[in-house]
């Protein structure tokens, strides 16, 4: 199967395509063989989730549903990090209305990923912090290269991650292990999660990151897909209808408490800090 797929993806009679794209904020691959798609955030320089990069995502996944589309692989163009989650400057002084919409894109976006029928991988190729966290959990299979970080540090910012980023990470490294990491805001590196089972596997490299994605891929793309969905569905339905059915509370808790004034005062240190850097 490995091999069928190097013909397919590295052969001569290229069978993959660039998915048209409003924007250049994902570059959106599919092999036409075998139905396999890569989306590549690609908003410089580290994948801040503003609402134009959640729309974009939002829109390639809402077309994705209707193309053949066997399996999808999320990844980053960025050298160093795969997502340095939420772009802050959404959240930093926005308008009410702005800030409704940024967030609803964002349950918009993360209800179409976590939901997908398809088998999903995230191959994080580098840091993930926070939102990159959640994007990588709501992925079936996560595959990280080393000595990047990944986790829910949002505590560490002076914020709180949801209740449904929250429920990502206990579906996946159980109660206890996520309450300490969520109290304490924990960054991971990608050994440490590896061991906590955060992330599925170590790549040793970006080119053993794809292959390994790939790798996994090919074993899902064995299975009968009506039955693999439906059992994934069913392990995913609680998670998702906590959020579905509170939609417009989640909104008013994010808006509420970013309009704090102790919360915009974080903000704006833990801005200046990164431009500093
Ligand atoms: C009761 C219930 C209440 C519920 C309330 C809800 C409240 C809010 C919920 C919020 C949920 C999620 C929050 C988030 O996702 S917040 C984002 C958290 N992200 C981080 O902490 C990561 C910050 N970034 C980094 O640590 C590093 O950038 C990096 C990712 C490790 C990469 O390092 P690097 O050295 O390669 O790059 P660096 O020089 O730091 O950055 C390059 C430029 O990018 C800017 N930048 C970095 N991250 C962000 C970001 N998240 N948003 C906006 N801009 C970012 C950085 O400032 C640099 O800019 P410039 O080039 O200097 O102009």
């Amino acid at each position: 199967m490995f091999v069928l797929r190097q013909c397919l993806t590295l052969g001569t009679k290229s069978s993959v395509r660039n998915f048209a794209a409003a924007t250049n904020l994902v570059n959106v691959k599919i092999n036409e063989d075998t139905g396999v798609v890569i989306m590549e955030l690609n908003k410089p320089p580290v994948n801040s989730l503003n609402y134009e990069l959640l729309e974009a995502m939002h829109r390639t996944l809402v077309k994705l549903e209707n193309e053949r589309c066997s399996g999808m692989i999320l990844t980053s163009s960025s050298p160093n990090t795969f997502s340095a989650g939420l772009d802050l400057l959404e959240m930093y002084k926005p308008t009410v209305d702005k800030a409704r919409k940024f967030w609803g894109m964002l349950q918009n976006t993360w209800i179409k990923l976590y939901s997908a029928p398809y088998p999903t991988v995230a191959a994080i190729n580098g840091h993930s912090p926070a939102g990159g966290c959640l994007l990588a959990m709501s992925c079936e299979y996560r595959i990280m290269v080393p000595k990047k970080k990944i986790g829910l540090n949002e505590t560490q910012l002076g914020i709180v991650a949801p209740q449904w980023f929250q429920d990502c990470m206990k579906n996946i490294i159980g109660s206890r292990q996520a309450e300490k990491a969520l109290i304490a805001g924990t960054l991971f590196s990608s050994e440490e999660a590896a061991k906590i089972g955060l992330i599925d596997e170590l790549a040793t490299d970006k080119e053993d990151l794809m292959k390994k994605a790939h790798d996994f891929m090919d074993e899902q793309l064995g299975l009968p897909p009506l039955a693999r969905s439906t059992v994934k569905i069913g392990f995913r339905k609680d998670t998702l209808n906590r959020l579905i059915n509170s939609r417009e509370v989640d909104t008013k808790y994010f808006i509420d408490f970013i309009f704090q004034p102790k919360v915009q005062e974080s903000l704006e240190m833990y801005l200046q800090a990164l431009k500093k850097k």
